[in-house]
């Protein structure tokens, strides 16, 4: 089968096309792909269905004709990914499915509209970030402070006091599961200048990656609100690079660069 291989910052995704919703994409077919050594390698999966075709979303068909049935590397299913909308947009214009412009994509976390710009970047519009209250989560023995925000998908944005450069994001932080009884992305950040942050994040499913769209989203409005803001755009640096973040009144906005850079033929 024909897969695309693309990024967003570096969070990389294996793209599948699959219109007519033909293949059975297993939680073991997908860790399968998504193996760095013995796979294609890759944070997730975009599975590209019609929506219409898509029980799950066929409510969002009028909206928008394609379906990011998001994947994480380890198989589980995920309701939102907002490096991989801008990635499933750009695959999308580049496949001749939808055309440059504005228009929705459909995800478990609602319609999202995206809009591709000359210079190659992808800006969506993430909806509204909800901020349900506060928890912790501990790093190699230190506990730290967070946001619980969510994106479509469950957030916790600790701004921290440590240098996140120096952490240790190779094991799962620990958080609580009464809070997130069905896992959380950990963002730990410091702010490190005017509306700017370094962000690293360990996300469900994928361990830590070197980007993640709604992690930034959630970032931002854990630095806004210590801020003492709630609207302005932000620049979150990431490792794989940086995106833009803008918080209005009633919504969100993710902008960066999103590339596909390799195709080829899956032996499933
Ligand atoms: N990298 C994504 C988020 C992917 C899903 C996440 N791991 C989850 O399980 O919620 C992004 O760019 O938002």
């Amino acid at each position: 089968m024909r897969f695309v291989k693309g990024h967003g910052t570096e969070n990389d995704f294996v793209i599948l096309p699959d219109p007519d919703g033909e293949l059975e994409l297993s939680a073991a077919r997908v860790a399968a792909m998504c193996d760095r050594r013995a796979g294609i390698g890759a944070d997730g999966v975009l599975h590209v269905m019609r929506t219409k075709l898509s029980p799950e979303v066929a409510d969002q068909a009028g909206e928008a004709e394609w379906f990011m049935d998001y994947r994480n590397a380890d198989g589980g299913v995920a309701e939102m990914c907002g490096n991989g909308v801008r990635v499933f947009a750009r695959y999308l214009v580049d496949a001749g499915l939808a055309d440059a412009g504005e228009f929705g994509i459909a995800t478990r976390g609602g319609v999202k509209r995206a809009r591709l710009a000359e210079t190659g970047d992808v800006t969506v519009e993430m909806g509204p970030a909800r901020v349900l209250g506060d928890s912790t989560t501990t790093v190699t023995g230190r506990r730290y402070d967070g946001v619980h925000v969510d994106m479509g998908n469950p957030h916790l944005a600790c701004v921290i006091g440590d240098p996140v450069a120096q952490l240790d994001l190779t094991h799962q932080p620990a958080f609580d599961p009464a809070v997130f009884p069905v896992g959380v992305n950990i963002e730990l950040l410091n702010p490190v200048g005017e509306r700017r942050v370094v962000m690293r994040v360990f996300e469900r499913g994928s361990g830590e990656t070197r980007s993640c769209g709604t992690g930034a989203v959630a970032s931002a409005v854990a630095a806004a609100r210590l801020a003492g803001e709630s609207t302005g755009t932000w620049t979150v640096e990431v490792l794989g690079g940086t995106v833009t973040v803008t918080l209005d009144e009633h919504t969100t906005y993710l902008a960066g660069p999103a590339v596909l850079v390799a195709s080829g033929e899956l032996n499933l």
